[in-house]
């Protein structure tokens, strides 16, 4: 077996542009695109996992079938020593002529992003010097780091964060090829875990794999080594039905017994709030984001953990006061399915 079976990312990348799950706009304009038969340099902008380096390398494909190997130069501008290196490769690549019916070689730099601007004005001109041989696609998280002149010389194409049900879809497909039982809400978790990033998705759910033939919240987030949101839920309950002394015992036994970062902790807080696992009033949900992030603020400029964890807390058990939110009712683990 090679490393691309093994590894679950690789395993499942689509080789076809049609194949490529969401981005239907970025889909249709490479197609129109490809069918000029003019393909211009192009700059793949949008966050991790969401299928820029999948398209380019489904161009490559779609451009010289099976010999796509020999006519594209994969680079990524972080590992590669310096815009020399990355003009030396460039140029010993682009001598030979490309081979197929495409009359030039693709070169496909990722993280372009990070070169710092004198390194790109290097980049800008080679693009021009090898124009008549070659077409770079660029790829880049943030298109603002990119240099006005590479820019207007790129078709820009913007990749966004994969929505929920396709993130979902394909890892109950991928589940179900691999033999693997994952349950719904396992399946959250990793969506709590990766948001839009289908490679931290694919990636979460093949190391919980390693752990467990059926994949619950717990296995998903011991994986990664994260705190199970309902722990967290249960902290902002017992604090807000005004049992300070319970709440910071599990606050401590969160911080030193798990290893958990108060700053993780206000993380989840903030995105409980949000999705209204926390149920309380509007109002009183803006008072927890607003000291939530208060509290961030305080640890970011070094203040002690649980102090401040403390400290936030007490203000819950205030707001829990203010709002008259004394249920005595703590969430439960989601009943697990059989
Ligand atoms: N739109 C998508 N459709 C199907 N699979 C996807 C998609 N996006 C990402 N994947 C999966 O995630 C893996 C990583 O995606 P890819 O390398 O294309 O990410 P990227 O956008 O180039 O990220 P980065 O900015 O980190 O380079 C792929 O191998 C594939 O398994």
């Amino acid at each position: 077996m090679s490393i691309a079976e093994l590894i679950w990312v690789e395993k499942y990348r689509p080789s076809r542009i049609d194949d490529i799950i969401d981005q239907e706009e970025v889909k249709e304009r490479v197609k129109q695109l490809l069918k000029t038969g003019n393909m211009p340099h192009m700059l793949f902008y949008g966050p991790p996992g969401t299928g820029k380096t999948t398209m380019a390398l489904a161009i490559a494909r779609e451009l010289y079938g099976d010999a796509w190997r020999e006519n594209v130069l994969e680079l990524n501008a972080s590992d590669e020593r310096g815009i020399t290196t990355i003009r030396e490769r460039v140029k010993e690549f682009a001598r030979t002529a490309p081979m197929g019916k495409a009359p030039y070689k693709l070169i496909i730099l990722d993280e372009a992003d990070n070169m710092t601007s004198d390194a790109q004005q290097a980049l800008r001109r080679m693009m021009e010097m090898y124009a008549n041989v070659t077409r770079f696609i660029l790829i880049a998280n943030y298109v603002s780091r990119i240099i006005d002149p590479i820019q207007s010389r790129c078709a820009m194409f913007r990749f966004s964060p994969l929505p929920k049900d396709a993130v979902l879809g394909r890892l109950r497909d991928i589940a179900s090829r691999e033999g693997v039982k994952v349950t719904d809400e396992a399946l959250e978790a990793i969506w709590d875990i990766s948001q839009g990033d289908m490679r931290k998705a694919i990636n979460t759910l093949q190391a919980a794999t390693a752990t467990a033939r059926e994949i619950t919240p717990e296995v998903v987030y011991k994986t990664v080594g994260y705190i199970e949101p309902k722990d967290i839920v249960d902290l902002v309950n017992i604090a807000l039905n005004g049992d300070f002394i319970r709440a910071r015992d599990k606050l401590r036994t969160l911080m030193y017994e798990h290893g958990v970062s108060g700053t993780e902790i206000l993380r989840v807080i903030q995105r409980q709030i949000m999705s209204g696992a926390i149920n309380v009033p509007d109002e009183a949900k803006v008072e927890i984001a607003e000291t939530a992030a208060d509290i961030d603020y305080r640890l970011t400029e070094g203040s002690d953990e649980e102090i401040q964890l403390s400290a936030f807390l007490a203000r819950l058990m205030l707001i829990g006061k203010k709002y008259g939110l004394v249920t005595g009712k703590e969430t439960k683990a989601p009943a697990k399915k059989r």
